[in-house]
């Protein structure tokens, strides 16, 4: 294995001199050098291909035995300066102090052959000096979660961090799965994931909060000169401003995409939050099935649902907040940072309102489209469509079909429930109103469903397949894990031989741990 490393935010960045490792408050650093903590029997159980290459790997080299003992944080490679980053963030609404990586280790910057740079960073690699209380570790079913579900993103086309290889370290790990006093051991595992970067909002917060000025600026500094390069060059007033522009519109164009997928994050804090627009920390994440505005996969928000699917565009917008706050001190103007957030609803509105009529297969955003579309939002809520499975099944719907089918049989697939007589006559209008549409737009059919099936993902990591994988790997059997990654690598196609992998949600997984709330523990 060549890896050539560049370690940028070590050489541009001051780290914390205290070399223990011991858990504490750091100051006047952003980051604590720290070494991953050996483990006794790893073994390999997914990697992907397709992150391997964006570090010129080959298959072969990962499966070799390097591999697995680079990758588990049992070898540091010459060139490799580990360490675990230093931030805050607000969690839950609440400003919750000092945070940092407890149990990521980035192992360092990496130069692929094409120049492009990638952070290496192993999760679940053992304490740091921000692990606080918990014990650095992270368990198998999280990082499977974690595993499948970044490279899924990135085949939706969809920013992720990536994930590149998914290890089993055959130690065990002791975890109170509902927060209700049992504790049991369950086996622990690593995620390799990669990033351009791993800067999070909470990475500029920790210095404000400590009046850590001078750093701030270099924090600042370093993610420009790192990520944005035009802004960096020319050391012009107004970049840091412009900088914070561009975190907002990314940050909007990530928002749609959750929302046109039907991802529900689940713990948007601050500090799951990337400078880049990525997506972060695959934590207690759902991917939505029957469409519901107010659903949350994660049992800590069932209460408040802060996070649910519905309230993730607001959410984005109060963390961006956060964001223009901690960069103030280098602004010193708030009208412009408000102003500047002005960007995030512009962009968000206008790219929604064109992903919605083009998940609906609409050519324009007229008044009367945008009416017709919510209705049959608030139908699928009313009535427990699956969302996937709506969309695909719409983009066969034609202008001028006259089998004049009715809704209930054509979308049966996508209902769990019955629906009474009574309360089917507004899904057929509705369908009828939709056909008229298309009439009078006179597309052609066969373009209009490519396109829609472009936007409308037929295969996504429903929440019963993930538990399905996690129960056959923790039985000692791969097969669905790798089935998983390779379906999701063409999440749009048809793949007929597949298509039980996009069925709805079975019965059985209602009200089923893993399949519907997840808990935070991971
Ligand atoms: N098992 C653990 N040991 C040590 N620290 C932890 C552990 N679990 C979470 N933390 C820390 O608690 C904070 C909030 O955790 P959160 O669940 O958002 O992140 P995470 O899943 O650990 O990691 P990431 O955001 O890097 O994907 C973070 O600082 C995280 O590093
Ligand atoms: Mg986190």
């Amino acid at each position: 294995m060549n890896l050539v490393f560049t370690n940028r935010f070590v050489h541009d960045l001051p780290g914390d001199p205290d070399l223990t490792n011991e858990r504490r408050q750091v100051s006047g650093a952003c980051y604590s050098f720290v070494a991953p903590t050996p483990v006794s029997s790893p073994q390999l159980l997914g990697f992907s291909p397709e992150a391997a290459a964006l570090l010129d790997l080959t298959e072969e080299d990962c499966r070799s035995e390097a591999f697995l003992q680079v990758f588990s944080g049992n070898t540091v490679l010459p060139g490799m300066q580990p360490f675990a980053m230093r931030y805050g963030g607000h969690q839950f609404g609440s400003w919750a102090g000092q945070l940092g990586d407890g149990r990521a280790i980035n192992l360092g910057e990496v130069i692929n052959r094409q120049g492009q740079r990638w952070t290496l960073q192993l999760k679940g690699a053992g304490p740091t000096p921000y692990s606080r209380s918990a014990d650095g570790l992270a368990v198998l079913r999280s990082s499977l979660r974690e595993f499948l579900c970044s490279e899924a993103m990135y085949h939706l086309g969809i920013p992720t961090t990536r994930a590149l290889s998914l290890i089993a370290t055959g130690e065990q790990v002791l975890r109170d799965m509902f927060y209700d006093g049992h504790p049991r051991l369950e086996p622990g595992a690593i995620v390799c994931r990669l990033a351009p970067s791993f800067v999070r909002f909470g990475n500029f917060e920790i210095h404000t909060a400590h009046g850590e000025t001078s750093l701030l600026q270099k924090l600042l500094d370093h993610t420009l000169a790192a990520g944005f390069p035009e802004l960096s060059e020319k050391q012009e007033r107004d970049r840091y401003l412009r900088w914070f522009g561009d975190v907002c519109r990314r940050t909007a164009e990530l928002m749609v995409h959750w929302m046109r997928v039907g991802f529900v994050h689940g713990v948007m804090n601050t500090d799951n939050m990337s400078v880049l627009g990525l997506t972060i920390d695959y934590g207690p994440y759902g991917w939505l099935e029957a469409y519901d505005p107010l659903w949350t996969p994660n049992t800590t928000d069932a209460q408040g649902r802060r996070y649910c699917y519905g309230n993730q565009p607001r959410i984005a917008l109060w963390n961006l907040v956060q964001l223009a706050n901690a960069i103030y001190p280098l602004i010193g103007s708030a009208e412009a940072l408000q102003e500047t957030l002005g960007e995030y609803q512009r962009t968000f509105q206008t790219t929604w309102q064109q992903t919605l009529a083009a998940k609906f297969g609409l050519p324009s955003a007229k008044e009367e489209d945008f009416r017709l579309m919510e209705r049959m939002l608030d139908l699928m809520r009313l009535h427990e469509i699956d969302m996937t499975i709506f969309f695909r099944r719409l983009a066969g719907v034609t202008g001028d079909d006259d089998d004049n089918q009715r809704f209930c049989s054509l979308f049966a697939d996508a209902l769990y429930h019955s629906i009474p007589a009574s309360e089917q006559t507004a899904l057929d209008d509705w369908l009828g109103a939709y056909r008229r549409r298309l009439n009078s737009y006179r597309l052609a059919p066969l373009q209009r469903r490519h396109q829609m099936n472009r936007t409308n993902p037929k295969y996504v990591f429903r929440n019963y397949l993930a538990q399905l994988a996690i129960e056959q790997v923790e039985q000692g059997n791969t097969a669905l894990l790798t089935e998983l990654l390779d379906v999701l690598r063409h999440p749009y196609d048809d793949q007929p031989d597949r298509s039980h992998l996009a069925a709805r949600r079975p019965e059985w997984a209602r009200n089923r741990a893993g399949c519907s709330m997840l808990s935070c523990s991971s």
